[in-house]
């Protein structure tokens, strides 16, 4: 996905929010941006989740999309269960397949409960885990996240940190706000900052990565495994590093966001796993 050129003001008069944004988003991968109250950081989501047009430039190459937008719209007159059945079905699953993955991921986030409960009853966090789902159920291959952690409990942060690691796995491209740097601290590809209505790459620390990507911090999972012999690791997603020892052992650090996805993907491939620790980057 590519924006070219991009800028947007409201009113024919208004001030530009943003302007000039040339940005590339490549697939498998997780992007952050950053940028004080009012930069604009809404203002580019939505139009990244293609819910609002550019006033210039253009957006090509959008795939399939979910969205968790800054403030979710929870007034409607439906269940939660009819709501994320209708828009599972926006997202273009079949009926049954709506109701399956929207039955899965309220499971997943402990609220599987308030399936028949009207959206206007629910809490403030149940509804943000409604407003979540509807946004994974269909397995998009962008995830636009604006402040999608807010108001969640610790267990479904953790949730939402694992589904964002999958479908970065899955190939997808995942962009995300957050007013929390620790937020999958060490996981994003790229870092941008909007500031005046210009985006700039975040300066990448000495890491040898390249422009944009953000050098890792946080909390990391270490992974001693060994693989099929001669095989290399699988392709993974959010800076792995892997040091491969003579004698057949590789070592493998992630941020810990992606420690399910890293262990499934290794066992997936028939790999050995020694021992599996926590670390501070
Ligand atoms: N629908 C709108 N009509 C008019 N102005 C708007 C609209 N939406 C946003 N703006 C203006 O655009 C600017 C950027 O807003 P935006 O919500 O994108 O910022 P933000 O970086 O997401 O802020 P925050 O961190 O507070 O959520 C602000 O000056 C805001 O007032």
């Amino acid at each position: 996905m590519r924006l070219d050129g991009v800028g947007r003001r409201y009113g024919l008069r208004g001030d530009w929010v943003l302007r000039e944004v040339d940005l590339s988003l490549p697939e498998r991968s997780l992007v952050r941006f950053e940028g004080a109250n009012g930069s604009g950081k809404s203002t580019l989501l939505r139009m990244l989740a293609g819910i609002d047009s550019p006033t210039e430039g253009r957006i090509t190459g959008r795939p399939s999309c979910g969205y968790v937008p800054e403030r979710f719209p929870a007034a409607m007159p439906l269940t939660t269960r009819a709501y994320l059945t209708h828009l599972g079905r926006v997202h273009g699953l079949s009926r049954a397949a709506a109701v399956r993955q929207a039955g899965e991921w309220l499971e997943r986030f402990g609220v599987a409960g308030y399936s028949g409960t009207p959206l206007a009853e629910l809490s403030k966090g149940t509804s943000q885990k409604v407003a979540v789902t509807q946004a994974l159920m269909a397995r998009p291959n962008l995830l636009v996240l604006d402040e999608a952690w807010t108001g969640l409990d610790h267990d479904a942060r953790t949730v939402l940190d694992h589904a964002v690691a999958e479908r970065v796995a899955e190939g997808a491209t995942v962009v995300f706000v957050d007013h929390d740097p620790r937020r999958l601290a060490g996981a994003s590809d790229a870092t941008y900052r909007l500031d005046g209505g210009r985006l700039q790459p975040v300066a990448a620390k000495e890491d040898g990565r390249g422009p944009g990507r953000a050098a890792g911090t946080g909390m990391r999972v270490r992974v001693v495994a060994e693989g099929p012999p001669g095989e290399p690791p699988p392709e993974l997603p959010g800076a792995v590093v892997a040091e491969q020892l003579p004698g057949g052992t590789t070592i493998l650090t992630a941020p810990v966001a992606y420690s399910d996805v890293l262990l499934g993907s290794l066992l997936e491939h028939s790999w050995y796993i020694r021992s599996v620790r926590e670390e501070s980057a």
